[in-house]
């Protein structure tokens, strides 16, 4: 009997920029696997090249050496447009500033990834009700990102990342704009969702005590991980 492969494998990654006639190595030699389940917390000094994996990760970028497996199959190989799809299928994803659109309510802005997809708007907006009554906005559905707190806009950001549930959510320092309490309560709610979901996710964070309180910690320095 053969094993699953996992979620994920990074074998030999790394990112080299050209700038002009320079080479900036900003990743190197990374070796990783991450299981579904897993809750990762992903620090390191500025510079490290935590963003640079993430969007490798993400297949926002192309890797220079090395490769990532998804389930197995290296999904750089696909064409631009398959790969597109399988992003949109298979990752969520949060970033600091939330991007959510100003003139579009919570619920609106949580259905997003789904339309997309052409999923239809009946089924998107479910789809979107329950994410939002997850991240507990169930009577926040429709306000606007004005009429919301920071902690309210983030949760509506994370709703929209897992309204089409996605095998793995990639947070790029989302309490990075929130106070402290605030940032402990996003964090809190991502363990819940990976306890009670089974939610696999990578999350950027400067913050060492947040970091601590996840189940895996990995730590990047100089392109490298420690
Ligand atoms: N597109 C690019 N072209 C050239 N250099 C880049 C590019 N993207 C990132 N870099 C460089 O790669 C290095 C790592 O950047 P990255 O944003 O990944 O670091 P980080 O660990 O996320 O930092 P921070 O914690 O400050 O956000 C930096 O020195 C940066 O200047």
């Amino acid at each position: 009997m053969t094993t699953a492969p996992p979620l994920v494998r990074i074998e030999g990654l790394g990112k080299t920029f050209l700038m002009g006639d320079k080479r900036l190595e900003v990743l190197r030699g990374i070796d990783l696997e991450i299981a579904r389940g897993d809750l990762v917390a992903l620090t390191g000094p500025s510079g490290a090249g935590k963003s640079t994996f993430l969007h490798l990760l993400g297949t926002l970028d192309v890797p220079t050496q090395g490769r990532i497996l998804f389930d197995g199959e290296d999904v750089f190989d696909r064409g631009e447009d398959a790969l597109a799809e399988f992003r949109n299928d298979t990752i969520g994803f949060v970033f600091q500033s939330h991007h959510l659109l100003p003139e579009f309510s919570a619920v609106e802005n949580a259905m997003m990834p789904a339309l997309i997809r052409r999923v239809s708007r009946a089924d998107a907006r479910r789809r979107a009700t329950d994410m939002l009554a997850l991240v507990g906005l169930a009577d926040r559905m429709d306000h606007k990102p004005g009429e919301l707190s920071g902690g309210e806009q983030q949760r509506v950001a994370l709703a929209r990342a897992l309204c089409l549930e996605p095998k793995l959510l990639l947070a790029d320092e989302p309490t990075g704009n929130l106070d402290p309490q605030t940032a402990e309560g996003i964090h809190a709610l991502l363990a819940d969702l990976n306890a009670r979901m089974g939610v696999t996710a990578v999350v950027v964070t400067h913050n060492e005590r947040l970091a601590a309180a996840l189940p895996r910690r990995l730590r990047l320095v100089q392109g490298r991980l420690a």
